[in-house]
């Protein structure tokens, strides 16, 4: 696989002609994608259809894709699982990797716009999942990312802690402008949160779709019920 890291005014991720197979089995069959600077995209697709395998090898987490992948200087990525370390604080936990003698001060600023500015000498195993996902956010944050990678960030998540998850996503996004790739099983959570959806299915992209709606979104807007039955119906979901 060539990765490269570098500048570039048009685009903050671009990959072309990503392809994987695990044994004979192909996930990935020559999957094309660019992201520019600031637009959220969410990429959906039927459990299998190799979301995660996608993110991972965007992530340069998975050396044995091929394919080339362009991506920007600073990127983080948010997992389902927090995948804090349970023997490290929570600011230690967001500080980790920070060289320099603002490295504190930075996490305590990353937690406080997560919302947990009192919880940095807490240990993640006192944290609520909501709370360690907040922790996870922040640790991404504080490296101020270009692109953002999120693989289902809130689906382990109760009902309304991802309510309260995606309005927080709404904000940082506001404020820090970051781009982002947004795996996820449920199709509001794309029409709240993205510019743009793609949807993945049989080793290809086979829709790639603006969200034309204005924010603040709710499932009550207008044109978000068509959208919601085209994706729907995209995805071999009757709507
Ligand atoms: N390390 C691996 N070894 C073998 N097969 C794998 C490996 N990782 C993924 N796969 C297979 O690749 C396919 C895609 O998996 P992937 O986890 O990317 O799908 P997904 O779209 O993220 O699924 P879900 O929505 O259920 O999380 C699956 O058939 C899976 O079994």
């Amino acid at each position: 696989m060539a990765t490269r890291t570098e500048g570039d005014l048009s685009t903050v991720l671009t990959a072309g002609g990503v392809r994987r197979s695990f044994g004979a089995a192909v996930v990935l069959d020559g999957v094309d994608l660019a992201i520019a600077p600031g637009e959220v995209v969410a990429l959906l697709g039927g459990s299998g259809s190799g979301k995660s395998t996608l993110l991972r090898i965007l992530a340069g987490l998975d050396p044995d894709a091929t394919g080339t992948v362009r991506r920007p200087p600073h990127q983080a990525v948010v997992f389902q699982e927090h995948r804090l370390l349970p023997w490290k604080r929570v600011i230690d936990n967001v500080a980790l990797g920070l060289s320099g003698p603002e490295a504190h001060a930075r996490a305590r600023a990353a937690l406080a716009e997560v919302g947990l500015p009192d919880r940095d000498t807490a240990w993640p195993a006192e944290l609520s999942g909501g709370q360690a996902q907040r922790v996870a956010v922040a640790r991404a944050l504080v490296r101020e990312p270009e692109l953002l990678l999120l693989d289902e960030p809130f689906g382990a998540l109760d009902a309304l802690t991802r309510l309260r998850m995606q309005q927080l996503f709404i904000r940082l996004r506001a404020q820090h402008r970051f781009a982002a790739l947004l795996v996820t099983h449920d199709v509001d959570e794309a029409l709240l949160l993205a510019d743009r959806t793609v949807v993945l299915e049989g080793g290809r992209l086979v829709e790639d779709a603006p969200v034309p709606l204005t924010h603040p979104r709710t499932p009550d807007d207008p044109g978000f019920g068509a959208l919601r039955r085209h994706l729907l119906e995209r995805l071999g979901v009757a709507a």
